[in-house]
């Protein structure tokens, strides 16, 4: 299995976002310290066939605090925040820029911005001061502190941004102004664009003069990578290396195009004026030649997951196959053919376990499936939060346990349920139906179907599409809709190991399984 790293993030998550505050603006680019981009800087070699590797950050340290900086009840709370709010006072404040010396300090982990920390408003740190010269924060709007939608409000009446502000987890602009303005206002026409190190992937927002853009890009040079372009029509182009120095290139390319692209219904250009891009990693199944979950590929496949969720610089994971034309053949039938109760417990376990994992991942979890789905397979595309399908009618999807002689467990009979419908899974589950792309669309199973060769770019999109949305509202979305599902299994884990230990271990299902594995040998010869 593969997990290839991702891309940079941009901890600038608190651009002013009115033209009234050009003036903090101005202030803030002017001491901020850009994280100047390295290129691979590790590569960690995790068990068996698992290869982990990520580009890292590496700039120079925020300015120190100003005198008499963040309240110790802050930093105790959190230090993120505490961190957040000392650099921008100190920005707001316009003390001068720390001398940088060569040889700066590599961002290791604990200095990479992290995601915003879920956090009840109620429950927020309260002491921070106010900076200096700061206006109206967006806290003091009626319902501000409750509810991004009414920082939303805020910001569409020109609430200038305080440092208490920053504390908000969902005080990026590029968050708001994505629910606020873009979701309903795309372009009118779909803007391409692509050239040697970048190519758009989606243009959100409207042409409209005086209103946000947000542009997701794909960088070459990166291949998962995610960058988020946000800009306001009218804004002078020239600021947005100084806001990102280290992605000049990149933004300098991109600017060029999908901005002159925008153009034609804007104005003369459209500047870039702000930049986020996000952690995705994309892990490939790699167990030849069918990608069957054996109880290794099992077992990497879980710490991976928790690696990743521990590592606090992710927000998403697509999950995608190396292998040829399947993307996972389900349960490896040789783990539980002929084997002793024991080893099958333990299978078991480790199949609950994965599961367990990814539907209550916090994670944004996107199957790019480009290959055949059955059974097992078809749990873990299941258990993701989007599904993409190449258009190949030998590409089919489902629970075929029925066919084999065996019975879906619950919980993923749940899962169908949850996902198509109980109608649905009533009539598919019996019939053990693989469905082909098109009916797998229409059935739900799958969201997008499109051809092989963009499966991953549609991933990616689709990805982009996700991590637009705060991830504190979405995780608690999705816990709210997984975890009846997932207690259930919880509350009878030990008892469903049983179930399938003396089921699998019964002489007649032995026998058919056997036949099984043995009809599949032949009909390759
Ligand atoms: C109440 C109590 C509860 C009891 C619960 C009981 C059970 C649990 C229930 C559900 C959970 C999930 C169950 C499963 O996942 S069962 C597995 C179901 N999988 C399948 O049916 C898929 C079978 N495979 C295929 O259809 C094809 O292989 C393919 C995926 C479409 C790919 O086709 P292709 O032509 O590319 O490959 P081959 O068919 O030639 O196969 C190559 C090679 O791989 C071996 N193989 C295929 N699938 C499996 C497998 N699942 N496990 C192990 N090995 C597999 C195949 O035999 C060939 O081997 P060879 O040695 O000949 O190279």
């Amino acid at each position: 299995m593969d997990l290839i790293h991702c891309c940079v993030r941009w901890p600038w998550k608190n651009f002013p976002t009115s033209k009234t505050s050009l003036f903090q603006k101005e202030e803030r680019l002017r001491h901020y310290n850009p994280l100047p981009l390295t290129v691979p800087a590790f590569s960690n070699r995790m068990p068996a066939q698992c290869v982990f590797s990520r580009i890292e950050g590496k700039g120079k340290r925020s300015p120190p605090p100003p005198p008499g900086g963040a309240p110790a009840k802050l930093a105790a709370a959190s230090p993120v925040a505490s961190r957040k709010w000392r650099s921008s006072a100190h920005a707001l404040r316009g003390a001068p820029r720390r001398a940088q010396t060569p040889g700066s300090v590599t961002y290791v982990q604990s200095n990479l911005p992290r995601r915003p920390v879920p956090r009840s408003p109620r429950l927020r740190p309260g002491g921070a001061a106010r900076a200096p010269g700061a206006g109206r924060t967006a806290r003091s709007h009626p319902g501000a502190a409750t509810c991004p939608f009414s920082a939303k409000m805020a910001l569409a009446s020109g609430v200038r941004f305080a440092p208490r502000a920053l504390l908000r987890p969902w005080s990026s602009p590029v968050e708001l102004f994505h629910h606020d303005r873009y979701r309903h206002h795309e372009p009118p026409a779909p803007v391409h664009y692509e050239d040697k190190h970048v190519s758009v992937v989606k243009v959100w927002g409207g042409t409209e003069p005086s209103r946000y853009f947000l542009i997701t890009a794909r960088i070459h040079k990166w291949p998962s990578g995610i960058l988020r372009l946000g800009g306001i029509n009218g804004d002078d182009i020239s600021e947005a290396p100084r806001v990102c120095p280290w992605a000049r290139r990149w933004v300098q390319t991109a600017s060029a195009g999908p901005a002159a692209a925008l153009s034609t219904g804007a104005g003369p250009s459209l500047p870039l004026f702000l930049l986020l891009a996000e952690w995705v990693a994309v892990m490939k199944l790699r167990n030849p030649p069918v990608n069957a979950l054996s109880l290794e590929l099992l077992t990497e496949l879980v710490i991976s997951l928790e690696k990743l969720e521990n590592d606090k610089t992710f927000r998403g994971i697509i999950l995608t196959s190396d292998c040829p034309r399947v993307f996972c053949a389900g349960l490896d039938l040789t783990e539980i053919c002929g084997r002793n109760p024991a080893h099958c417990a333990e299978y078991w376990k480790a199949m609950q376990e994965l599961w367990l994992r990814m539907y209550l991942s916090s994670l944004v979890l996107v199957a790019a499936i480009n290959g055949a789905c059955p059974a097992g397979g078809c749990i873990i595309a299941l258990s993701c939060d989007c599904r993409v399908l190449a258009d190949n009618p030998k590409y089919r999807i489902g629970l075929n346990e029925t066919l084999l002689g065996i019975i879906a467990p619950f919980w993923l009979k749940d899962t169908y349920v949850n996902t198509i419908g109980h109608r649905a899974s009533e009539q598919a589950l019996q019939l053990g139906s693989l469905f082909p792309p098109a009916e797998a669309l229409q059935v739900g199973l799958v969201d997008q179907v499109v051809p092989e060769d963009q499966v991953q770019s549609t991933a990616l999109s689709e990805m982009a599409r996700w991590l637009a949305v705060p991830d504190h509202a979405r995780q608690l979305t999705k816990n709210m809709m997984r975890k009846a599902t997932a207690d259930r299994l919880l509350r009878q884990r030990d008892a469903d190991t049983q179930n399938f230990v003396s089921f699998v271990c019964r002489d007649s299902i032995q026998k058919s399984l056997q036949a099984y594995l043995e009809k599949l040998r032949q009909r390759k010869g």
